[in-house]
């Protein structure tokens, strides 16, 4: 398949190398300059070429600019009808990507993270798209929403990411501080998290309760962190923050 990349940045680059053994020939945005270089220097089927350049060579086109420049950029470019375009943007919908790149079809919405250039990734797709997962279904787990309405509530709680991340950095500067071996202390972290979580089958209900109840003994470590942090307010500021992002002000 052709493929064009529109907006060579973090995910879009992650996204070329997860899929980029597959037999693909890609085009990318020569913006951003430095990451568009990497990957034509690494990869012999990744060709650098202006944003009408990277059209005019693809079938299908990825879009991975910020959702705020897009309109500005897409009206300049003309797309033809026999394109599927895949938007990796926030904050416009399917509608409003359809209108941008007439008459080429908006296939799908797409929220990957960037361990797709590894392969594992959860992908959120709007609608169900079979271009998606022909593309990357052998490696990663496309998870089709039924409607706008809950794409919208995945990419809020997607969010919930970097909080995680955020509170293990921080542990993990704690453990090093008192170890004196920070990349132990990392190391050990994300086996802990990371590991658990995906132990069991994806489709066994359950499993996060089970976890904690596991976790539950009387005046243990787990347990008494976890009320520490509940005592805290952190999780009602979680839901509450969860709330906040789908207001559209928000507020
Ligand atoms: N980062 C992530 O993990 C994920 C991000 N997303 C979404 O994907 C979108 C992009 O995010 P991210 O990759 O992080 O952002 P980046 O800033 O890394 O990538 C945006 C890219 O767009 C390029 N660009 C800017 N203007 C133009 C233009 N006129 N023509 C072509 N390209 C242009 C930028 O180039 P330059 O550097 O030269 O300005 C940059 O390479 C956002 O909407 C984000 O919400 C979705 C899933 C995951
Ligand atoms: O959270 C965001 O705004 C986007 C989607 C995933 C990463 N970045």
């Amino acid at each position: 398949m052709r493929i064009g990349i529109i907006g060579t940045g973090t995910i879009a680059s992650a996204v070329v190398r997860g899929i980029v053994a597959d037999g693909h020939e890609f085009t990318v945005s020569e913006r951003n300059a430095d990451t568009a270089a990497a990957l034509a220097a690494a990869f012999d089927n990744v060709t650098v070429a202006s944003n009408q350049g990277v059209i005019d060579a693809s079938d299908v086109v990825f879009l991975g600019m910020r959702g705020n420049v897009a309109p500005g950029v897409l009206k300049d470019l003309t797309f033809r009808a026999d394109q599927r375009v895949v938007s990796l943007m926030v904050g416009l919908s399917l509608e409003e990507i359809a209108d941008l790149v007439a008459p080429a079809s908006a296939d799908a919405l797409m929220i990957p993270f960037t361990f797709i250039a590894h392969g594992g990734s959860p992908i959120l797709a709007f609608p169900e798209s079979a271009l998606l997962d022909a593309l990357f279904g052998h490696s990663n787990t496309v998870i089709a929403m039924p409607d706008a309405a809950a794409f919208n509530h995945y990419l809020a709680a997607q969010a919930l990411l970097s909080p995680v991340l955020k509170e293990i950095q921080v542990a993990s500067d704690w453990l090093g501080a008192r170890t004196g071996d920070p990349a132990a202390a990392e190391t050990f972290l994300r086996l802990l998290i990371g590991g658990g979580l995906t132990a069991d089958p994806l489709d066994m209900p359950g499993v996060i309760a089970r976890m904690i109840g596991e976790l539950s003994t009387p005046s243990g470590y787990n347990a008494r962190l976890r009320e520490h942090m509940g005592e805290a307010g952190v999780y009602d500021a979680l839901i509450a923050g969860l709330d906040r992002l789908e207001r559209p002000d928000g507020s």
